[in-house]
């Protein structure tokens, strides 16, 4: 089945409405950590195709308004081509220097977010290149009726979604040893007792390590374009397919 697509729906019918929120900072500082393997001219296409093919699942999961913050107008121009809202971070966000700029980004989107019908809100990484609809619909329901939950990172020390449930507590706490600072706030594990749930939602990409996982997974199809156009089809041994 196509990565991603409507077909693969599976938000639960009558749950409370979800808006997800994502953060992109500047295209030019993105994704440092794979410069030994993706060219400076590449990556900045890479981080835009895995933020396309991440809406493009939140968008077959059921979540129908997106917010992207970023400073970027490039980044900016795709997310509405996507039919995301975009808000802009600010050099205010940057300077705060209690708070990091990207908790600060993250603030503002989900201020933004809740906005809208009172829904619940979803902070997505924006680097889940391979991320299947019904694997981020269960996650969704699964979070139902908690305060706050997270999906951990594969790694198990970051925070790949976070849930608010409750919006009247919207602190996000992204950054290292994240997972445990969301836990430690509050936030129930969604996968604590399942540590092999959902590979998929679990593996944003910092790392080489990263992106050979995801592209074992199988990534979307913007991501597999941008890497085919760069050669690296061969980071991974053998893509898997997706299974339905
Ligand atoms: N809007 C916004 N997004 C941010 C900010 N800082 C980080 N992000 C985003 O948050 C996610 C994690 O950021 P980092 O791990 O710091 O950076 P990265 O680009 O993923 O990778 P490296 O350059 O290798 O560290 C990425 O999607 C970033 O684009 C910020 O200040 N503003
Ligand atoms: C900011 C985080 O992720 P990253 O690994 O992308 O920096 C995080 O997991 O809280």
């Amino acid at each position: 089945m196509e990565h991603g697509t409507r077909e693969e729906t599976s938000a639960a019918p009558g749950a409370r409405p979800i808006a997800a929120v994502l953060a992109v900072k500047g295209l030019a500082d993105a994704k440092t950590r794979l410069s030994p393997v993706v060219p400076a001219d590449a990556r900045r296409a890479l981080v835009l195709a895995m933020m396309s093919d991440t809406i493009t699942a939140a968008r077959a999961a059921g979540v129908g308004d997106i917010v992207v913050v970023t400073p970027d107008p490039e980044v900016s121009a795709t997310a509405r081509r996507l039919g995301a809202r975009v808000v802009a971070d600010t050099p205010a966000d940057a300077a705060d220097p209690v708070t990091s700029s990207l908790n600060r980004a993250l603030a503002r989107g989900i201020d933004a977010a809740i906005g809208t019908d009172g829904a619940r809100v979803v902070v997505l990484q924006a680097d889940l290149p391979a991320l299947r609809a019904p694997h981020l619909g269960a996650a969704l329901v699964r979070a139902d009726g908690h305060r706050q939950a997270i999906v951990p990172d594969r790694s198990g020390s970051g925070t790949a979604m976070l849930i608010v449930g409750d919006t009247s507590d919207i602190t996000p706490r992204f950054g290292v040893g994240s997972a445990r600072a969301h836990r430690d706030a509050g936030a129930v594990d969604l996968v604590a007792d399942s540590g092999d749930l959902w590979p998929d939602l679990r593996t944003d990409v910092d790392t080489v390590d990263d992106l050979a996982a995801a592209m074992t997974l199988g990534v979307g199809r913007a991501t597999a374009q941008v890497l085919a156009d760069v050669g690296l089809g061969s980071l991974a041994s053998t893509p898997t397919p997706h299974a339905s």
